[in-house]
């Protein structure tokens, strides 16, 4: 190797390649055009060669999805913006076959930010740019989710969960969800034929209940107030927690276990440690081990009770309390009373009656900053 070819090799950068930067404007109410603009001018500044990065807006929700498929034939796809376009990106890249599969590379401008924060992004400021250059390539697990997309409207209120009491038996025009648009389109891949089944990813977390309808209630709440990170979080768990607390009735099963009815309040299925902006709901997941670690909710709890929980999960201190419990698996099956529960997968909404979770391990080449 000519000192030229050795030089080149270990220029800041090097491990990126040709690179496409997905960049969402309106990320964190309009920083994402700011910084992808900063990111711009500083790669031109600094890279030994800025012609092998470009930079695309998204026009649009899922725009990400497709741009990323069609990003075969680079080495890395870069992710500016927050949760949602690092899921749509990750949606997109694991479309295209492994062997011509791009490495995901995050610039957190976001709300949650979760995905970056396993990263070791967590104090990243939007400007840190050189920490994007200097990174290595590691093999992260991924989560798949089949299911059919489901209307919201079917079937009963929950009927109550025989011991856990007042809380499973809400006031149903206090506990209805917001209904969804119906534009609102998965970021997943139609993959059936006869029932239009879904398949889609997810790289950090996917959970059902409560914490979803916070991480859900979000999006509309940024519209209007000018908060992000956990006081975001906060706002819309105070009022989720005063108008739409109940427990959501589940038949869940483990890596083909007999399936347990569960009357939970939350349920979450992680590969990274935090949700919801630094909740860290099972600080032992790691989306290198293979598994997905699991958090669920099970017993009879009041709102205070489960608001108190649900906020001791910032520190992770949550997991003392018995009505919390945890696990570890590969493959579960779960079935809803309803259509229209609050499901999250890294932050965006899935509306299903059932589905099929499954963790393809180290399926993801992902940039880890060094
Ligand atoms: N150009 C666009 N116009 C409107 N919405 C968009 C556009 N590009 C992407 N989106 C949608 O914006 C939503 C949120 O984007 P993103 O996750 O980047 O930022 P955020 O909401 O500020 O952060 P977080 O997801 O961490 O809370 C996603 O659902 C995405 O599909």
């Amino acid at each position: 190797m000519s000192e030229h070819d050795s030089n080149r090799r270990n220029a800041p950068g090097a491990a990126l390649g040709r690179t496409l930067i997905i960049a969402n404007p309106v990320a964190q109410s309009g920083a994402g055009k700011r910084i992808a603009g900063q990111l711009q001018r500083f790669l031109a500044l600094y890279h030994h060669d800025s012609a092998s990065f470009e930079l695309v807006y998204t026009e649009h929700m899922g725009h990400a999805v497709e741009l990323a498929e069609a990003a075969r034939g680079y080495d890395s796809v870069l992710a500016l913006g927050g949760d949602g376009v690092v899921h749509e990106v990750a949606n997109g890249i694991m479309r295209i076959g492994a062997e011509h599969r791009p490495a995901l590379g995050v610039v957190p401008v976001g709300s949650g930010n979760d995905f970056a924060r396993t990263l070791g992004l967590d104090d990243y400021g939007g400007k840190d740019f050189a920490r994007l250059l200097t990174c290595e390539r590691i093999s992260l697990d991924v989560g798949r989710v089949t299911y059919i997309p489901a209307t919201g409207n079917e079937g009963a209120e929950p009927q109550g969960c025989g011991q856990a009491g007042q809380h499973c038996t809400p006031n149903p025009a206090e506990s209805s969800p917001a209904p969804i648009p119906s534009d609102i389109l998965p970021a997943g891949e139609i993959t059936g034929t006869a029932n239009d089944t879904v398949t889609e990813y997810f790289v950090q977390t996917l959970s059902f209940g409560l914490d979803a309808a916070v991480a859900i209630g979000t999006v509309d709440l940024r519209a209007t107030v000018a908060l992000t990170g956990a006081p975001l979080y906060l706002m819309s768990g105070a009022g989720v927690f005063l108008r739409s607390f109940k427990s959501y009735p589940a038949r869940v099963s483990i890596d083909g276990g007999a399936a347990q009815e569960l009357c939970t309040f939350l349920m979450a299925i992680q590969l990274g440690p935090t949700y919801g902006s630094g909740f860290l709901i099972c600080p032992e997941a790691d989306p290198t081990d293979g598994r997905f670690d699991l958090c669920y909710a099970s017993g009879k709890a009041t709102r205070a009770h489960a608001l108190a929980l649900l906020l001791r999960a910032k520190n992770g201190h949550h997991l003392s309390s018995p009505l919390i419990h945890t696990a570890t698996a590969r493959h579960l099956e779960l079935a809803f009373e309803r259509d229209d529960y609050p499901i999250q997968a890294d932050g965006e909404r899935i509306r299903a009656r059932s589905m099929t979770v499954d963790l393809l391990p180290g399926e993801l080449t992902v940039l880890r900053p060094l």
